[in-house]
């Protein structure tokens, strides 16, 4: 189990933004960056839901307290959430980042583009609420980039960029993802390019980071996710990723935008894609028109994702009833009579 009970936060001050609380007298607000432990309602909220625990790109609630000590008291609403199935196989999610603009999918164009992997990550991009994108990189070593851009743009109906950081071919393309000082995730492998992604993209930037970044002390994992300014807004560089879970089914209609347009034709609402006569999907792989391999990698993810979802559900009726319980007993204790203990 993940120690909720020893996290500090490295929260960089910017103007406007991760004020004090209100309730506190004026502390002359440094700015920079400062290290901030967890204060009492952080950790009973994560306590009881362990999203709540602060992220790469979460803006928060900081309390100056007499003795110097900084306490982070509470996450501000996020507007988007990126999570993947946790890696160690639990029905737990983690919580990758919050508050990012545009999560993208970062596969390099040599070795050929491995389009079950683009697929699982466009899902978690997907289901974060934030725009995805998908940047195949190492386009010098392929002379049909272009081509492979455009195939993929059409199958999973989101911008495919082709790009290069050896010979800055698309880079200005990747640089508009930023423009209005967004956020932008880049997940991937190990080896996709995406430090040299980010070294090509870096400019002289000088703007504050106005974030708070996990730093890892006293927790399990040793991956850290850091906000970067680059070309005018952020970049999250996302670790190797080297398995990525997906942990819910929402996200893969819009993955599969092919396959959800194809499965409207077919004669039966609830059609399963397997047996059911007039099922456009199945038509479309006998003819050729969706490959068999991306069916698959579909009817996969969808099954995964399912299974967290009703794996999830039955460890939350669960602890429901664990916390019943204890409540039960709790009010019994309160209520029984007190023992008569006689008197003398
Ligand atoms: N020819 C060419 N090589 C590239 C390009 N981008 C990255 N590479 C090479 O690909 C290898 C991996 O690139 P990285 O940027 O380290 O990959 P990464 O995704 O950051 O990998 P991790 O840091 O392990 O997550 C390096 O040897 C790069 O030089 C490119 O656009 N063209
Ligand atoms: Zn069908």
């Amino acid at each position: 189990m993940v120690r909720v009970d020893r996290g500090i936060a490295t929260v960089d001050l910017g103007p406007g933004e991760n004020e004090p609380a209100t309730d506190v007298g004026d502390p002359s607000v440094p700015s920079g960056t400062v290290r901030a432990s967890w204060g009492g309602s952080l950790l009973a909220a994560v306590h009881d839901d362990p999203d709540a625990a602060p992220t790469t790109g979460d803006r928060v609630q900081l309390r100056w307290w007499p003795d110097e000590r900084i306490t982070v008291e509470a996450v501000c609403p996020r507007s988007t959430l990126l999570t993947r199935a946790d890696a160690a196989g639990t029905t737990r999610r983690q919580v990758l980042a919050a508050n990012v603009d545009v999560v993208a999918v970062v596969e390099g164009l040599l070795p050929e583009p491995n389009h079950n992997r683009i697929a699982r990550l466009l899902a978690l991009a997907w289901a974060s609420g934030a725009q995805p994108v998908v940047i195949l990189t190492k386009a010098d070593l392929e002379p049909e980039a272009q081509r492979i851009a455009t195939e993929l743009q059409t199958l999973n109906a989101c911008p495919v960029h082709a790009v290069s950081s050896a010979d800055g071919e698309g880079i200005e393309q990747i640089r508009a993802l930023f423009a209005g000082g967004r956020t932008v995730a880049l997940l991937g492998p190990s080896g996709a390019g995406k430090s040299s992604l980010v070294n090509a993209l870096s400019g002289d930037n000088l703007m504050r980071v106005n974030a708070l970044r996990q730093d890892g002390k006293g927790r399990h994992t040793t991956v850290t996710r850091e906000l970067h300014p680059v070309a005018g807004g952020y970049v999250i560089d996302g670790p190797g990723l080297r398995s990525v879970g997906v942990n819910t089914a929402a996200g893969l209609d819009e993955t599969f935008a092919d396959i959800t347009a194809l499965a409207e034709s077919c004669r039966f609402g609830d059609c399963g894609h397997s047996v059911e006569p007039g099922c456009a999907v199945i038509g479309a792989i006998q003819s050729g028109e969706l490959t068999l391999e991306r069916f698959e990698s579909y009817r996969a993810l969808v099954a995964e994702g399912f299974r967290q979802e009703v794996r999830r559900d039955a460890r939350l009726r669960h602890e429901e009833l664990r916390k019943r319980k204890v409540m039960h007993k709790a009010l019994r204790r309160q209520y029984q009579k007190p023992p008569d203990r006689g008197r003398w």
